[in-house]
This record gives C-alpha cells, sequence and structure tokens, in this order.
C-alpha cells in the first residue's frame, strides 16, 4: 500500500483540488491512503477562532467562523453542481460548530484548541473525498479519529501504538481512502492534535503501522532543497538524503518536511518521497537510510519569529540541575517549542 499527503498548499483554491485529481489518475494505482490537511491557512483562521473565544470576543469569534464557511462554501460552488449532498453537508458541519461554541463551557484552553482546529482537516477531507468520487476516483471517507488512538494530551498528544496499529490493520489495503492529517482521539473519542504541521506525522503512522511500500509527500517545490526557495535564488535539490541528514534539516527549521515524521519511516525502512504536484512526473527527492550524496553541501534555513530567552539568578548563586528542571517543566507545561539551550552560571 502507498501512503500519499498533501497539505493545505497542494489545496488552496478548487484549482488545486482539480490538479490534486490529476496527481492521483496520473498515479493510477488503487490501493492507498491520501492524508489531508486544512485547507490553505484555514487552521491558522481557525486558531484565530480560539483566540477569540477564549477572550470573550463573541462578536470576531462568529465573524471568523462565517469567514472560513464563506471560504469553504465558494470553493464547492466551483467544484460541485448545486444539488450536491456537500451543500447541505458543510452547512450542517458549521452550525454543528457554532452549537459547539455557544454551549461549551470548558476553560481548558488546549482542549478547547484541538476540538474547534482539528475541524479544518474534517472539513477538506469531505470536499475533496466528495469530488474525487464524482470524477470517478471512487474512494472512501475515512475518520482517522476512530483508528489513531492516542493520550489525552491536546495538541501535543501521544500515538497510542497499540491500539493504533491494532484498528488501523483492519483497514482493506486494497481500497482507496482519504483520510485527515493532524488529528487523532483519545479514549473518550474527544480530538486530539499533533502539534502544527503535524500531518506529515500522520501519514507516517498509516506507513509504520500497514508496512507501507512507500509514503509520498506532494509539495509544491521540486523536492528537498538546500535552501528555502521563499528567502534564496540560488538553490539545489537532493535527488536523495538519508532519513538522519532529513532530521537534522527539518529539526533545525526546514519547513518542507516535519521532524517527527522520519523515526517511524527509518524504523521499519520506508522510503519517502517528497515529489512536486506541480510536476508530478518529476522524480523529486527520496529519503531512505543510504547515504549516497559524497559531496558536502551548505544548506540555509530561515526560521522566523524566534525568542531569545535569558534566564540568570537574582542573588549571587549558581544554576542548579533544579532550576533547569523548572525552567523545563514551565516550557513543557506551556507547549512551547524550545529549540537549543546552554546553561552557565
Ligand atoms: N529546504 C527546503 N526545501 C524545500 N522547500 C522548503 C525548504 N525549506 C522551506 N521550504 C518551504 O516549504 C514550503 C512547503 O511547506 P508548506 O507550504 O507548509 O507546505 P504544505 O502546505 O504542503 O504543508 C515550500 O513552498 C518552501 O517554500
Ligand atoms: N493543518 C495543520 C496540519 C498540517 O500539517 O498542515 P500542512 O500540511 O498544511 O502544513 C497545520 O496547518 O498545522
Amino acid at each position: 500500500m502507498k501512503i500519499y499527503k498533501f497539505g493545505g498548499s497542494s489545496i488552496k483554491n478548487y484549482k488545486r483540488i482539480k490538479n490534486l485529481s490529476k496527481v492521483i489518475k496520473i498515479n493510477k494505482n488503487n490501493n492507498k491512503i491520501i492524508v489531508l490537511s486544512a485547507i490553505g491557512k484555514n487552521t491558522n483562521k481557525l486558531e484565530k477562532v480560539v483566540n477569540n473565544f477564549f477572550i470573550k470576543n463573541k462578536k470576531n469569534t462568529y465573524i471568523q467562523v462565517l469567514n472560513i464557511y464563506k471560504n469553504h462554501f465558494k470553493m464547492i460552488k466551483n467544484l460541485f453542481i448545486k444539488n450536491n449532498f456537500i451543500f447541505k453537508y458543510i452547512k450542517f458541519f458549521f452550525n454543528e460548530f457554532i452549537f459547539f461554541l455557544k454551549k461549551k463551557k470548558s476553560i481548558k484552553y488546549h482542549f478547547i484548541y484541538d476540538q474547534i482546529v482539528g475541524s479544518g482537516e474534517l472539513i477538506s477531507t469531505k470536499i475533496v473525498s466528495e469530488y474525487l468520487n464524482l470524477i470517478g476516483l471512487k474512494n472512501f471517507w475515512l475518520d482517522c479519529r476512530n483508528y489513531i488512538k492516542t493520550d489525552n494530551s491536546y495538541r501535543e498528544a501521544h500515538v497510542n501504538w497499540q491500539q493504533t496499529k491494532k484498528k488501523i490493520k483492519k483497514i482493506n489495503q486494497n481500497l482507496f481512502y482519504i483520510t485527515q492529517g493532524f488529528i487523532g482521539a483519545d479514549n473518550n473519542y474527544f480530538t486530539t492534535t499533533f502539534g502544527r504541521e503535524g500531518s506529515d506525522y500522520t501519514a507516517s503512522i498509516f506507513s509504520f503501522c500497514l508496512n507501507a511500500e512507500s509514503q509520498t509527500t506532494w509539495k509544491d517545490v521540486p523536492g528537498i532543497l538546500n535552501a528555502d526557495p521563499r528567502f534564496f535564488f540560488k538553490k539545489k535539490i537532493f535527488k536523495s538524503l538519508s532519513y538522519k541528514e532529513t532530521l537534522e534539516l527539518s529539526y533545525y527549521g526546514a519547513s518542507v518536511i516535519h521532524p517527527k515524521t522520519l523515526y517511524p519511516l527509518k524504523k521499519k525502512k520506508i522510503p519517502l518521497y517528497i515529489r512536486s504536484f506541480i510536476f508530478p512526473k518529476k522524480k523529486g527527492t527520496l529519503v531512505s537510510d543510504k547515504y549516497i550524496n559524497n559531496v558536502i553541501t551548505s544548506c540555509f534555513i530561515v526560521k522566523k519569529k524566534q525568542k531569545f530567552i535569558f534566564f540568570y539568578k537574582k542573588k549571587f548563586s549558581f544554576f542548579l540541575e533544579k532550576d533547569i528542571s523548572l525552567i523545563f517543566k514551565y516550557i513543557s507545561n506551556y507547549k512551547i517549542n524550545f529549540f537549543n539551550s546552554k546553561f552557565s552560571n
């Protein structure tokens, strides 16, 4: 079985969804799972809904939801004819969404975040699945929350591999499925998320549990480059990279792939392809356990909005292990992405 992952940029408008269908047609084999992210930058918009909800700005909360609804509606108008059931579905979905916001009394930010932000993937997959069925690419919409089981660490869920493997193994491997990236569910069936850009990781969970033949991430770039093309004019494509080299690149900020993606693939030696959905016939980059690059290539990464935090002890004393552990505890509690540390007295 092959696992494909398409991110938000590959479905950011109706033309891109049509393009996705062409990529699927070129790669004809039936037995595959497509893991999809939310449409375009909708996850950012949904985060704004959560933030407005928490500062009790009702007006902005509902304006934001309405905007998201209108954008989705505009998109489906370009893909489906009027009486398609998807129109009713989208209306129903957003009504439920508003209902949830009105009724919800919980003050647990991370919990509410996952329930709201995770819905971007539920809606995008429904639209794409319906569209592919409409044009004859028969597929099944799969609610991945019935398969990917996690603990209840909202916004940073950990996979319960035993339960997840058992459930995913029940999938009929001869069929074609569309499912959501980024989300899972805890034992109470509440939505959990894997952290921003976590859809790549979802694809790896499916690959790992199904012993996939390969995993392909379809991007707007031709593969993994040695520099972020948004900032560097001169760049080079890597035809192949090892898991370790790719992990290093992604850990230090190459946003082309999420660092968590690599470990499950490496463990089972599943090849990962990074290919272009704009030029789907090109080979892209192959990530495997082979070190092929014998020429050293420098890589350039741009990481914005970083903060430099400086800790010091007020009194004439030293930084002890106890102090460091306290700092890390708060960093973890507040789910701050911590990048590099250096402690000295
Ligand atoms: N080393 C790199 N190689 C390729 N692309 C990179 C690299 N570093 C950053 N990028 C950027 O990552 C973008 C793809 O990520 P993103 O837009 O989040 O995709 P998606 O929406 O498909 O998840 C590319 O358009 C490119 O600008
Ligand atoms: N939609 C989520 C998950 C994700 O991985 O998205 P993308 O594949 O578009 O980066 C996010 O934006 O964080």
